[in-house]
């Protein structure tokens, strides 16, 4: 089987090193030449996942037409951003019946669009049946290490979840199928979101209960928009949803906590931004949440003060007492 991965930076390259156990091949698209160079002679992405081992099956290279050549299965790991130009570029190249799964973890901010929405508005109709979401705790670093990894895929179509699920079953890899493509991506997307809130409390010097008390309400506004949208509230509670929220406000390795922190400790967004060679999908993603919350009409009150921080100046502390002072509720509602 050949596989093509578009998008080498950490969870593309992590991802392809998957997808390398059971394919003879693997295409890996990026849009740095000496980068490709390096991991087709070294074996080694040392741009973003420095040290780690990547299989000589996995073949990078710029040209999106000779990763795509006779790929069984796409996987497109750009940042959300990069999606609608990437898929276009490729559109010419793009195999017909083969899955097409998408990994990043966003919402377009000026269609408010999951990733699988964005496909579907930018594929001709007959690639749909093909279209696929992977998400779950699974930091690039780790993964790309082999250590053990458990994900989601979904998809409207059951066998395609199927087929991408054989296809990335190893001894540290695994994967359960689902249909509610809708959950999944609320849930991979908004969590960025919330960790980002997470580490502007552990920031602060906050402490552990403030911390649990983000990622449970956080958990309680994702689930509520998406089940606004049409996603199933057990999804929320599954790998998509709670397992990668816990994942992202508590691990070390999370870009968007330590946007968070950065945050917290007074630092001004664009200067931490500056600071990165790395997507934290939050960052983007806090405006489209903030602006589905008026469209639809749910409140996302920790979204909305992430906003405020991040792109309104507002301090973190205000946005803290903020949060605290709110109408008294029950929790349930
Ligand atoms: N890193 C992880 O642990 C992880 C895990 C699961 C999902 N994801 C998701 O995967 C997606 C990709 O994340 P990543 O961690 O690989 O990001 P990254 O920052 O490590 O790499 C991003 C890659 O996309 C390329 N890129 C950026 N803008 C582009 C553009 N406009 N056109 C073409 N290429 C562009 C960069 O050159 C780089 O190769 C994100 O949505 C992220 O949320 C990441
Ligand atoms: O480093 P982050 O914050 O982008 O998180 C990476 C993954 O989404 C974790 O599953």
């Amino acid at each position: 089987m050949r596989a093509a991965v578009i998008g080498s930076g950490s969870f593309g390259t992590a991802l392809a090193n998957v997808l390398a156990v059971n394919c003879e091949q693997v295409g890996l698209w990026g849009r740095d030449a000496a980068l490709a160079d390096a991991i087709n002679t070294r074996h080694e992405n040392s741009g973003y996942l420095p040290g780690i081992p990547i299989s000589p099956r996995v073949q990078a290279t710029t040209s999106l037409k000779v990763a795509l050549e006779g790929a069984e299965m796409v996987v497109l790991a750009t940042p959300s951003h990069a999606t609608r130009d990437v898929i276009s570029h490729a559109l010419p190249y793009l195999p017909k019946h083969a899955p097409i799964i998408t990994v990043a973890k966003g919402i377009e901010n000026e269609t408010l669009l999951t990733m699988t929405e964005l496909l579907e508005d930018c594929l001709p109709e007959e690639y749909h049946p093909y279209i696929a979401v992977l998400s779950g705790p699974s930091f690039a670093k780790e993964l790309a290490q082999r250590m053990p990894t458990v994900v989601t895929i979904a998809s409207h179509w059951d066998k395609v979840a199927v087929r991408c699920q054989k296809a990335l079953q190893t001894e540290t890899f695994r994967s359960y199928t689902s249909n509610d493509v809708v959950g999944v991506q609320y849930g991979g997307a908004l969590k960025n979101v919330i960790a980002i809130a997470a580490g502007i409390a552990d920031g602060l010097g906050m402490g552990h209960n403030a911390r649990a008390a983000i990622i449970t309400r956080g958990l309680a506004e994702i689930t509520r928009l998406a089940v606004r949208k049409g996603g199933n509230p057990l999804t929320l509670s599954g790998l998509s949803g709670m397992g990668d929220l816990v994942l992202t406000c508590t691990g070390e390795l999370s870009r968007n906590r330590h946007v968070g922190m950065e945050l917290g400790r007074g630092r001004a967004l664009q200067e931490i931004l500056a600071d990165m060679k790395q997507v934290a999908e939050g960052v983007k993603t806090a405006k489209s949440a903030r602006d589905l919350s008026r469209k639809v009409g749910v409140e996302l009150p920790i979204c909305d003060q992430v906003y405020a921080i991040a792109y309104e100046g507002k301090s973190a502390r205000a946005a803290v007492v903020e949060l605290m002072t709110r109408q008294p509720k029950s929790e349930l509602v």
